[in-house]
């Protein structure tokens, strides 16, 4: 019965902190989450990202509002809630750096009451197999994060919460993560993912709510971000002479030009195609070291939410 429902509903929800002045981190937030779906979580830093998948897992109560994980609510139900989900927070917390991947794994399968013979297939699942007898202090950031992924999949959960999972990894390291969390999509699991990184949201997820000051302020679809990203990327040029950067200013589509250094100019757009406008003016006027780069998030946040009419 429980399984009709979807695996993760938000509703109305508050958490705010007294410590923190009673500064709400959560407030007022609605979402619902459909099954085998990947969801993303943007949003700057304070969001209340971390948060939200803190009363999800169970360990941090909501003031206000509730949250179901297939039905079960995460406060009254918490032992349900548990055995449904896998979390991963990632970073060094959590692992025991002395011992191997496998004696961690045969740790947690012990203290999950699972049979030890889920650790080998796991290790496998994980790329960890060849350094699985290797202690996780010599790791890189990359596999730790695979032994932490490892770790949440132990109980073989139906919903996975993984806050920031590819922090801090190498690109090819990231790419690697994310082909692990399409496996989980694929296997029909549903997946909560907070992310810093617009591309990798773009990638993986399915559909991505947008956090702010505690508040949902849009869910969005991944084409949506993609947009943006090409809305509002940046155009950089060096050695650029003083005539030629005031003209920038009033290209079509330019929103700003700044120099973050002496001779460097930082050009923002805010419509799509006025990146080729500016490439073509700098290379027009004898400019050729340009690179175009994404937006940050916080940037794009600053205008999405502009945009829409709310508080900047
Ligand atoms: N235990 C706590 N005590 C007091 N305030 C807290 C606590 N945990 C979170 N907060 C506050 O709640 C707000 C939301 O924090 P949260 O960690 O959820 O944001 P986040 O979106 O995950 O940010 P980041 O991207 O930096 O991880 C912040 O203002 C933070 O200071």
């Amino acid at each position: 019965m429980s399984t009709q429902q979807p695996p993760i509903v938000v509703r109305d929800l508050g958490r705010s902190f007294r410590s923190d002045g009673g500064r709400r981190a959560l407030a007022g937030v609605d979402l619902t989450v459909d099954r085998g779906e990947v969801h993303g979580l943007l949003g700057p830093n304070g969001a209340g990202k971390t948060t939200l998948c803190r009363v999800l897992s169970t360990v941090l109560l909501p003031t206000s509002g509730y949250a179901l994980v297939d039905g079960h609510d995460v406060v009254t139900q918490t032992a349900a809630v548990r055995r449904l989900i896998g979390v991963v927070f990632g970073g060094e917390r959590g692992l025991y750096a002395r011992l191997t991947a496998r004696q961690n794994l045969r740790f947690w399968a012990a203290l999950y009451r699972v049979p030890r013979t889920r650790v080998d297939p796991l290790l496998d699942r994980v790329g960890l197999t060849e350094r699985a007898d290797e202690r996780v202090q010599t790791y890189s950031r990359g596999m730790k994060q695979r032994l932490h992924l490892a770790r949440g999949l132990i109980a073989d959960p139906s919903v996975l919460i993984l806050d920031e999972p590819t922090t801090g990894m190498d690109p090819v390291a990231a790419r690697e993560f994310r082909v692990l969390v399409e496996r989980l999509r694929a296997e029909r699991r549903t997946v909560l993912l907070t992310t810093h990184d617009m591309a990798e949201a773009e990638a993986l997820c399915d559909r991505v709510s947008i956090l702010d000051g505690g508040r949902l302020i849009a869910t969005e679809q991944p084409a949506a971000i993609g947009r943006w990203i090409s809305r509002y990327e940046q155009v950089e040029a060096q050695a650029v002479p003083a005539a030629v950067a005031a003209g920038l200013e009033h290209l079509p589509g330019v929103a700003a030009v700044r120099s973050p250094r002496p001779g460097t100019v930082l050009v923002e757009t805010s419509e799509e195609g006025a990146v080729a406008v500016v490439l073509r003016y700098l290379l027009d006027a004898g400019v050729s070291t340009v690179a175009t780069t994404p937006p940050s998030l916080e940037q794009v946040y600053l205008r999405v939410i502009g945009d829409r009419g709310l508080r900047v």
